[in-house]
């Protein structure tokens, strides 16, 4: 069996060359129709689009994306193709948490938001969504949830847009991409939208760019119809908009799901479904290397920070916006650990 597989995919080498008779590795920009012609699968991430321009006449029969997005997969073409695919479900829900936690952190310090006088909306509560909804709980915030799917299949608890637009002075995005159908979120904050908000919101995106409408955006921005943003995903990445990226209190390069714990899971998910789908034995471990013990300070909210503080990332990409793929690249992964396991005196832990 050959594979090719993303050379950006960490921790993934010694597994899947015990698996695989042959192993190739490009980068996510580098798989093209040529070269992908004889493989039998491909392990790819987001930056790999898989459409009948790179797989029509191919041998591939299987597709595993190390990611929980899986709108780079051409789901229609694969289906009529007969290509089967598997994404990872959840894989790095917990990191993506751990970056909107650091986000409120620094929000009540930089910007004096009182936590426990804010009303967050959530837009989509899935894996991320609902680990983001008992996250912000515990810090006080009241929570109110959008995500129609679930609201339709009879589920309780869940208010129209309108009513996030109305009462809410945080609003985070946590829905997949979808183009098209009942549920399109492609440009589901629009104009439209963001003529509705009533309390100035901050907005969050940590789902998909194409989610948000850029220039909308921006104008809401400029004309202070909403007080900030934080955006990790964007349209047309790594071309982003630059004025955007200047205005908004942090842009990070799409690292929101890069814990070394996030991208772990991620390549024992995709090379677990790679051995279900050749019925191979899925015998092999994938964990994150060590780090070096570090110090924390006693105060759970500083050593929280400590762990992560998405403000280095903005910085770096707010200096370099040029370099969005490399600092992705080449992101120094980080650990997720829970502020009460770092709480309650100065420790060393890992
Ligand atoms: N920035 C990053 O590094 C990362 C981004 N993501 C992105 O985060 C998003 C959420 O991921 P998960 O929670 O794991 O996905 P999920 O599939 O578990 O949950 C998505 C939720 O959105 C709901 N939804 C679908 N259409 C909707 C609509 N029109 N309006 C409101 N809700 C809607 C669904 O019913 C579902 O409950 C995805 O776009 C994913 O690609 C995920 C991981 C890392
Ligand atoms: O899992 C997802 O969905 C994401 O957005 C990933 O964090 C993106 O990571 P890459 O696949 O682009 O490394």
């Amino acid at each position: 069996m050959k594979v090719i597989v993303d050379n950006k995919i960490p921790y993934i080498r010694e597994a899947v060359e015990q698996i695989a008779d042959e192993v190739v590795y490009l980068s996510g920009s580098g798989f093209t129709a040529g070269n992908v012609r004889d493989a039998d699968a491909l392990v790819i991430r987001t930056r790999t689009r898989c459409n009948r321009e790179l797989l029509e006449g191919s041998k591939v029969k299987f597709i595993a994306t190390a990611t929980i997005g899986f709108d780079h997969i051409d789901v229609d073409y694969c289906r009529e193709a007969g290509i089967e695919w598997q994404n990872c479900p959840g894989c790095n829900a917990g990191s993506v948490e751990q970056y909107l936690h650091s986000v409120l952190l620094l929000l009540k310090r930089r910007k004096g938001m009182r936590l426990e006088d804010t009303c967050l909306g959530i837009v989509g509560v899935g894996h991320v969504g609902s680990r983001v909804e008992r996250m912000a709980r515990s810090l006080g915030l009241r929570v109110l949830l959008n995500d129609p799917p679930r609201a339709d299949r009879g589920e309780a608890g869940f208010v129209d847009l309108s009513v996030l637009a109305r009462e809410c002075d945080m609003i985070t995005f946590h829905t997949p991409l979808n183009r098209n159908g009942k549920y399109d979120t492609f440009h589901l904050a629009d104009a439209g939208f963001f003529a509705e908000l009533q309390r100035k919101p901050l907005i969050i995106n940590t789902s998909r760019g194409e989610v948000i409408e850029t220039l909308a955006l921006l104008d809401a921005l400029k004309t202070g119809r909403i007080s900030d943003a934080v955006i990790d995903t964007w349209e047309n990445e790594p071309d982003i908009n630059l004025e955007l990226l200047q205005q908004v209190f942090l842009g990070t390069p799409h690292i929101a799901g890069y814990s070394a714990d996030g991208k772990s899971n991620a390549t024992r998910m995709a090379l677990e479904a790679l051995c279900r789908f050749f019925h191979l034995q899925a015998d092999f471990k994938i964990v994150p290397p060590a780090l070096p013990p570090m110090t924390y300070s006693s105060d759970p909210e500083e050593a929280f920070l400590q762990v992560y503080d998405p403000t280095r990332d903005s910085d770096a990409l707010k200096r370099h916006p040029e370099e969005f793929e490399r600092l992705r690249g080449n992101y120094p992964l980080r650990r997720e650990i829970v502020s009460s396991a770092i709480g309650g005196g100065r420790e060393t832990i890992f």
